[in-house]
């Protein structure tokens, strides 16, 4: 301040000119900025829900019933070919007796894939219409971690204050068996469907979906579908300070996967005689220490979350929007705000996770081997070889040893221009008024990964109201659902049913129009 009052009050002009030309250059630019921010990114016609609600069913306590004795079933998965398959088999029984009529209905056909995965068909009236997919999963993860202190027993669908609490009432028994009741609703309403439809429920998405999803995308063959519907991101409140609008993020993209084992063989001894140069745990510790400090790059403005981001912007205040709807300027500063969050920055790159540290076989000897394992979610403008090779850069240690666990790529990104998108977008604004939906990144891995080769419409999204706080109760503590959650539920998959069998391809820009 005191540098401009100088030049104001001096006498030399030409400074004067010269900080007048500055200044207007500076309000020229910031003008810019602005008009980029509230001219050019408007809430395109996606975001505006004028879409009337919809009227709702209730549920019964028979429904609700049915849901908590899902969540009773002990589904666990401990790994690929690990699980608890005799409850997954009482699982089956318990959906084939609490479905049946569904199973009976004369358009449909359930096959049972690979001794415990389920695929629903409901035949279509029209066979011009291309069928579309709804997938969910069944298996569960463990929720006997060693700090894992549930109010509840985690298995015994306790409700309290609204909720019910269990293992799998987020991820993701509460969406097969919504989409279930949805279905029995849709058929006694309204009789056979136009389009085809596929309920495709796999019993191992948790231990990574090859034996499930994998082999119903085989048994699927060439079948060529509309769209897919899998779990997925969801409406969520305050993700980050200032949204204070519940946004939809609809997954139109799934990061990759990629799981690695480090270890290394030193020799061993006696632990009053260490050296720590030959340390396999300070080896071991190093390593994920620098890998700490050197977290993969940044693609913030290059990748799909631009997008994401810049539709965020305009349910933002002004200085937020001004930022976000210029990325291209404004790169490092809005790279350290989100860096800050776990759930953001996991959309700017690849995240680096130390899962499992392993070593030693006694508070005495001196272990000869140590390893840890990496679970990286990696970022769509990424490879699974790219990421190795930074770990390797990074490690910078030949004595450390690695093997591949696990690999799957980014999934490309699916327009949000097709049916599919528009029908879950349009659904989401008749069950959930207020809300506006965006096109996001899937930061976990779905089962949907497996249809990729039949449809390009690959959607992840749970259509569940959630508060940023919840987010840690998947995989967590104390998972919950609220039963005006399940129900919105039953009703979004209800309406899924109903608007796709009403849209036909040349619909979508009604539909749009009605956005
Ligand atoms: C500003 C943008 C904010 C975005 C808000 C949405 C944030 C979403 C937060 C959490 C996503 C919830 C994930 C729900 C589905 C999880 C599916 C899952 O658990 N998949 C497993 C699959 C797997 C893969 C390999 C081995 C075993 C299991 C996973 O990804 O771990
Ligand atoms: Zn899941
Ligand atoms: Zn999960």
């Amino acid at each position: 301040m005191k540098i401009i009052t100088k030049i104001i009050n001096s006498n030399n002009k030409t400074m004067k000119k010269i900080f007048a030309c500055l200044s207007i250059l500076f309000s020229l630019f910031f003008l810019f900025l602005v008009y980029r921010a509230y001219v050019v990114n408007q809430p395109c016609k996606h975001q505006i829900k004028i879409v009337e609600s919809a009227s709702k069913f209730q549920i019964n306590n028979e429904i609700l019933n049915r849901f908590k004795n899902s969540l009773k079933i002990q589904t666990v998965s401990y790994g690929q070919n690990n699980q608890n398959f005799s409850a997954l088999k009482d699982f089956i029984s318990f959906i084939q007796t609490e479905f049946s009529d569904i199973e009976a209905y004369k358009y449909a056909k359930l096959d049972i894939i690979n001794n415990y995965s389920l695929l629903y068909k409901i035949q279509g009236s029209d066979l011009a219409l291309k069928p579309y997919l709804l997938a969910a999963h069944f298996d569960v993860v463990p929720a006997d971690g060693q700090n894992d202190n549930w109010k509840f027993d985690p298995f015994s669908a306790t409700t309290d204050e609204g909720f019910i609490y269990g293992r799998g009432t987020l991820d993701d028994k509460s969406s097969m068996l919504g989409q279930l009741e949805a279905l029995r609703i849709f058929l006694k309403k309204n009789g056979q469907p136009r389009r085809t439809i596929y309920l495709a429920y796999g019993h191992d998405e948790e231990a990574s979906g090859y034996q499930g999803a994998k082999s119903i995308a085989k048994f699927l063959g060439n079948t060529t579908l509309e769209f897919v519907l899998d779990e997925g991101t969801m409406i969520v409140e305050k993700v980050f300070k200032g949204l204070d609008t519940p946004l939809a993020y609809i997954g139109s993209t799934e990061k990759g996967y990629l799981t690695v084992k480090f270890f290394v063989n030193t020799t061993g001894g006696h632990s009053s005689m260490p050296n720590p140069e030959e340390s396999a745990i300070f080896i071991v510790a190093d390593a994920i220490s620098k890998m700490k400090k050197n977290k993969h790059p940044s693609f913030l403005g290059y990748g799909p979350e631009t997008t994401l981001l810049t539709r965020i912007a305009t349910n933002l205040g002004f200085i937020k929007r001004v930022l976000l709807s210029n990325i291209w300027i404004f790169r490092p500063a809005i790279e350290f705000i989100l860096s800050m969050n776990p759930t953001t920055d996991s959309l700017l790159r690849t995240t680096t996770a130390v899962t499992i540290v392993r070593s030693g076989v006694k508070e005495n000897v001196l272990p000869s081997y140590a390893e840890f394992y990496v679970n990286h979610r990696i970022h769509s403008l990424q490879s699974c070889k790219e990421v190795l090779d930074y770990d390797l850069a990074v490690i910078n240690d030949k004595r450390i040893n690695y093997e591949i666990i696990d690999c799957s790529e980014p999934i490309k990104t699916s327009s949000i221009e097709s049916l599919g998108y528009s029908i879950i977008e349009h659904t989401t604004y008749q069950i959930f008024p207020g809300v506006s939906a965006v096109p996001s990144i899937m930061i976990a891995l779905t089962d949907s990964r497996f249809y990729t080769n039949l449809t390009e419409n690959i959607y992840r999204y749970l259509p569940i109201r959630l508060l940023n706080e919840d987010l840690k109760r998947y995989h967590g503590v104390d998972e919950r659902i609220t039963t005006q959650g399940y129900e919105d539920m039953i009703n979004f998959y209800y309406l899924i049913f109903k608007n796709t069998d009403d849209a036909h391809l040349d619909k979508t820009r009604e539909l749009r129009n009605e956005l």
